[in-house]
């Protein structure tokens, strides 16, 4: 079984430092994902476990083996590309075949494997046709069929799914994460989409401006978000975030807060709006999805704050409410730093 280790990994596009001594590892088996921001350098950290960019410092490891001065074919990595980066004038067979036959691999024996890897997938009815005469799905799965063939240690999965409609991509996700549970296979999935994330991770690495703010599981993650900027990334919507001195994070039960600058965070769903002694506040919005509304709030002293209430019992545009907050799902953070207070 293999895993993969990052130790000290920094790397830099000309004189721009984008990755800063990066820790990060998959465990042998396990789907990492690795989620952030555009531009947090997600796709740089597969660049440089794949080869395709140098590491300026530290070192790589795949399957125990030191690789940071190999070049990428002898990493034994797969990457599946955004563009799924497929030869137009290949045919399916061809295309996941590809792989093997420049490896010198006999033409029939790559075709056999291209094939069991295409019915692993489910595009086996797909192999005489071109790129052109597949949808964006069945591309897709002639992508991962094509990094399936190699049997690599580890996967590298750069947004596989931001192309594919939402119908689509919640499909393919489910069908990844089984695949991946098939497979027992090591993956590095890169999104910037919180909800695949949280719903494909064994855990989740977030990372901000080149730096891991935050390693764990989806429920870590969820549950003790390391600082305000995963408490407000994960989450839709984002997670509330006032000063702890703010009057609504003083009413009801709220507990003796230290005496130090703090944010006081909670969830949509931790907000109350009937609260007997809640602190004033003016619905600006509404929105309905389905069974849950969104209340968009303005509190007395000028603070937002959003809520989720079920939609039968949603209030109106405009009208007054007493806000307040459930304590036992609130977190505290620095103010200064950001990061999470532990007391
Ligand atoms: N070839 C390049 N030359 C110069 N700068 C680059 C290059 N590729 C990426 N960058 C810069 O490096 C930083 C990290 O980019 P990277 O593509 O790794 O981010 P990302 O998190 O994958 O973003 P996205 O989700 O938008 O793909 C960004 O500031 C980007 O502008």
């Amino acid at each position: 079984m293999s895993g993969l280790t990052l130790a000290g990994v920094s790397a830099a596009y000309r004189d721009a430092t984008v990755l800063h001594e990066v820790d990060l590892a998959a465990r042998p088996g396990e789907l990492l994902v690795v989620l952030g921001p555009s531009g947090a350098g997600k796709s740089t950290v597969l660049r440089v476990v794949a080869g395709l960019e140098p590491a300026t410092t530290g070192r790589v490891h795949i399957a125990g083996r030191d690789v940071t001065d190999l070049r990428p074919g002898l990493r034994n990595v797969s990457m599946v590309f955004q563009s799924y980066a497929l030869f137009p004038h290949l045919s399916v067979a061809e295309n996941i075949a590809f792989g093997l036959e420049v490896r010198d691999v006999p033409r029939r024996t790559a075709r056999e494997r291209a094939r069991a890897a295409a019915e692993t997938v489910g595009c086996a009815g797909l192999l005489g046709r071109r790129p052109g005469q597949l949808s964006g799905g069945e591309r897709q799965r002639v992508a991962l069929a094509r990094a399936l063939v190699r049997e690599p240690d580890v996967f590298l999965l750069d947004e596989p799914l931001s192309n594919l409609d939402l119908t689509l991509r919640v499909e393919m996700r489910a069908e990844l994460r089984a695949l991946h549970d098939r497979l027992g296979a090591t993956m590095v999935h890169v999104t910037h989409d919180q909800t695949e994330a949280l719903v494909l991770a064994d855990r989740i690495a977030v990372l901000r401006d080149g730096r891991v703010e935050q390693v764990g599981t989806p429920e870590q993650i969820w549950r003790t978000p390391a600082s305000t900027f995963v408490a407000r990334f994960v989450g839709s919507p984002a997670m509330n975030l006032l000063p702890a001195d703010a009057a609504v994070c003083r009413t009801g039960d709220a507990p003796p807060l230290p005496e130090q600058p703090l944010e006081v965070g909670f969830r949509p769903e931790a907000v109350t709006l009937d609260a007997a002694e809640g602190t004033p506040a003016t619905v600006d919005r509404v929105e309905v999805i389905g069974e849950d509304a969104y209340a968009y709030l303005t509190l007395a002293a000028g603070h937002r704050v959003v809520a989720r209430v079920p939609a039968a019992r949603r209030p109106a545009r405009d009208e007054s409410v007493r806000v307040g907050v459930r304590w036992a799902d609130a977190h505290l953070f620095h103010a200064d730093s950001g990061r999470r207070y532990v007391p």
